[in-house]
């Protein structure tokens, strides 16, 4: 388990961590934030109506007219259109894009609005600029690299457009100061709350690694094994594929420890733990430790005969450690007993059948004097249990 505490990750500074976790953290960010980019838009579509209402009152004509134009013909549209964006779950890894498109229509429709104004010279405050930029950092949901672009962007388009409509120079300088402090304080805000989302996130990925994971091997624990084993359980089902479930027991451990003590026993645990996680390497194999000296472990959608051949590499590794085990009566090394229980899974069957067999055949391997595989398949035709 990685101990780095979540401020020295790697690219926790720059708010970019190595690929595959920047990949995690963006879905983990993109569902987190979902729900507040909604009330982030509705929110804003309120805010414009009523604008639009304020102008639809005090405006003169033409100004109205224009400014009513770009508020209700492509601020709000554009609002309308990125909430619906957040409904469909095709467009899901792509709503910072939308979210930005949105967000930056909002700022040059608004810097527009100004626009409209100053050459009707009608003196309308440009403050509604202010409010666009803190909007974005900080109700949107953006992250901090778009929501930093729409920002400076929007600034950079406000300041042309008041010197393409002449605003005298100390105004616009007094305003530029207002609008650029409003973008600083927005990007220092936006950064540090990015940070915290992912301090957040990798702390929520260790208490969930802490609660899966056994501590003395690695390996997921039983817990975390029959969670996934269920779903994996009903994912055959449905697919009609074949599982190997195999309950793995560490040959007269009680014996080992009474031997070479529990410290060694300790260790023994951690290197058979190794060899059985080298050989569940596919996103859908688990291997757990199940309690004890006992491990259990699934394999999805191999055949009978590979199964039994790779259950017999795992034996055969473990063999291969070359731990000595002066005390027991099967093998002078540490050694594995393995029972296998290879099923198609039935409708009405669960996970728990299959471990009742294979819990069977490993009492018939310890039978049969141990450091073995027994294979169990369940009764009917073809069956070889
Ligand atoms: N070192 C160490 N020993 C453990 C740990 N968990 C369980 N054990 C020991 O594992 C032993 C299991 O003993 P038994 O259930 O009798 O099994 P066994 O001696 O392997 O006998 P067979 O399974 O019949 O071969 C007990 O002595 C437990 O104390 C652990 O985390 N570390």
């Amino acid at each position: 388990m990685d101990d780095t505490p979540p401020e020295q990750a790697p690219g926790m500074r720059q708010l970019r961590f190595a690929d595959g976790l920047e990949h995690m953290f963006r879905r983990y960010h993109a569902d987190a934030f979902l729900a507040r980019m909604r009330w982030s838009l509705l929110v804003a579509a309120a805010v414009f109506l009523l604008f639009a209402l304020l102008d639809a009152i005090s405006l003169p004509e033409p100004v109205r007219t224009q400014v009513l134009a770009l508020r209700l013909g492509l601020i709000m549209p554009t609002l309308a259109l990125a909430g619906f964006a957040t409904y469909l779950p095709r467009l899901r890894p792509w709503l910072q894009w939308t979210a930005s498109a949105a967000s930056l229509v909002c700022g040059l429709g608004v810097v527009g609005i100004i626009g409209v104004a100053r050459a009707h010279a009608f003196p309308l405050p440009y403050e509604g600029i202010i409010l666009v930029i803190f909007a974005v950092y900080f109700l949107t949901g953006l992250r901090f690299m778009p929501a930093m672009l729409c920002g400076w962007v929007t600034f950079v388009a406000y300041l042309g457009m008041e010197m393409l409509a002449g605003t005298p120079g100390h105004v616009l300088l007094y305003n530029a100061f207002f609008v650029g402090s409003a973008n600083l304080i927005g990007t220092a805000g936006c950064y540090f709350l990015e940070y915290a989302v992912r301090q957040h996130f990798l702390s929520q990925r260790r208490l969930q690694e802490m609660a899966e994971k056994d501590f003395l091997t690695g390996l997921l624990n039983r817990r975390a094994f029959s969670a996934r084993a269920a779903s994996t359980w009903r994912q055959a089902q449905r697919e009609k594929h074949a599982v190997g479930v195999a309950m793995m027991d560490v040959d007269y451990f009680k014996r080992y420890n009474d031997h070479y003590g529990h410290a060694a026993g300790d260790e023994t645990l951690r290197q058979v733990a190794q060899v059985l996680g080298q050989h569940a390497r596919r996103p859908l194999d688990i291997v757990a430790r199940y309690g004890g000296e006992e491990f259990v472990g699934l394999w999805y959608d191999l055949s009978a005969q590979d199964m039994q051949a790779l259950l017999e590499r795992v034996r055969a590794g473990v063999a291969a450690l070359d731990l000595p085990h002066a005390a027991s009566d099967a093998s002078p090394r540490v050694s594995i007993s393995i029972g296998l229980a290879y099923l198609q899974p039935q409708p009405g069957e669960g996970i728990e059948d299959a471990l009742r067999l294979a819990d069977m055949a490993l009492y018939q391997a310890k039978e049969q004097g141990r450091d073995r595989v027994v294979c169990k398949q369940p009764q009917g035709p073809g069956s070889t249990g």
